[in-house]
């Protein structure tokens, strides 16, 4: 079986929340820089063996977003993250992250944005080997008015940002809010040609939610984790998210650690890559679960034993799966298979 390590297979990363992904490296010169608000690493982060609950999860969230509420501070992150996907062999990176607003610093959500922007720009400008482009994410828990407010800034990016900006993400609490209320807005957002990638099915018992989020379509669905009839989905939504063929973001490391699935070898990923359907393996947060994704590609090829091939095979539909236009999915084609020569001569 191949041995996933550095500049092999873990070529594209589409799911990958900025704040979420983190290093430790970093996170512990953010918590240096900032002594009076007595965080300490072990609150940033969820090591090896340890779970939590879903609530657990999301209020470390809330203590990242306190070391992050500079400019500067959006600055590094984003730099640092991208050049840790890059030298774990990442090639193509769609971060994604919500547009904040922090008064207490005069940060505002558009300048949230820019700076981001700012970020990617200048790992290029160093010449750092990764092609990133930029998902504008939807908290929903913020209800209606802000999903629309969002939208219309991405618009705006999208056009601004020389590509950059590709599509927007719907995530935050699942069990907060109903999508039915988000409706509009995506509608909105499909409609002017930005790419959607929604957190759908996270959690059970979502079914309508999930059926009315499936018409819009998305163009990728994160975790996708109830779907099927076996944990309490239904064969309906199975058979709409086929027809349509809409690629699932899988985060096995996640899902664990977030309890939504209880051990690795339950994970849905053999459903549906049984079903011959597009999976593609993800960190979702590498710095708060503290992996990276050639340890994905690593964790799904020894629990499923995969193949060499299989594994290869898996990193090449990635590049299908993406929101890059053909220009750079014919690049990276170009580059994926000369490091399969590289790496098997
Ligand atoms: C709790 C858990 C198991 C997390 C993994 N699954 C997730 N589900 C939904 N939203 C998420 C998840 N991970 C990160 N996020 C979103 O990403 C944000 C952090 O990154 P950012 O500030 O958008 O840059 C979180 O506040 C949350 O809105
Ligand atoms: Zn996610």
């Amino acid at each position: 079986m191949l041995t996933v390590s550095q500049d092999t297979v873990t070529i594209e990363e589409l799911h990958a929340h900025l704040n979420g992904s983190i290093s430790s490296a970093t996170m512990q010169r953010l918590i240096a820089q900032k002594p009076h608000l007595h965080i300490q690493h072990s609150m940033t982060a969820i090591n090896r063996g340890q779970r939590r609950t879903l609530d657990e999860c999301f209020q470390v969230f809330e203590v990242i977003h306190q070391l992050t509420d500079r400019v500067e501070d959006i600055f590094t992150v984003t730099t640092d993250v991208i050049k840790e996907f890059a030298s774990d062999g990442v090639k193509y990176l769609e971060l994604r992250s919500t547009p904040r607003e922090e008064k207490s610093t005069g940060l505002t959500k558009r300048k949230y944005v820019e700076t981001v922007l700012e970020a990617i720009k200048h790992c290029k400008q160093e010449g750092v080997d990764v092609e990133v482009r930029f998902l504008v994410a939807i908290d929903r828990r913020h209800g209606t008015e802000v999903a629309m407010e969002t939208v219309k800034m991405a618009e705006d990016f999208s056009v601004s940002s020389d590509g950059v900006v590709v599509g927007l993400d719907l995530s935050g609490d699942p069990t907060v809010g109903h999508g039915k209320d988000l409706i509009p807005s995506l509608q909105r957002a499909r409609n002017s040609g930005l790419k959607l990638a929604l957190h759908l099915a996270e959690v059970p018992s979502q079914q309508e939610e999930t059926q009315l989020l499936l018409s819009l379509p998305p163009d990728r669905i994160g975790h996708g984790t109830f779907l099927h009839p076996e944990v309490g989905g239904s064969q309906e939504l199975v058979d709409t998210v086929m027809k349509k063929r809409i690629p699932l973001e899988l985060c096995m490391t996640s899902n664990i650690k977030g309890q939504t699935v209880s051990s690795y070898d339950k994970h849905h990923f053999l459903y549906w890559n049984n079903l011959g359907h597009p999976c593609v393996l993800c960190t979702d947060d590498k710095g708060v679960f503290a992996t990276e994704l050639s340890q994905e590609y690593q964790l799904a090829a020894t629990t499923f034993n995969l193949s060499t091939a299989e594994v290869w095979a898996l990193s090449e539909q990635a590049i299908d799966c993406s929101f890059a236009p053909e220009s750079v999915k014919q690049d990276l084609r170009r580059r994926w298979a000369q490091l399969k020569r590289e790496i098997h001569s």
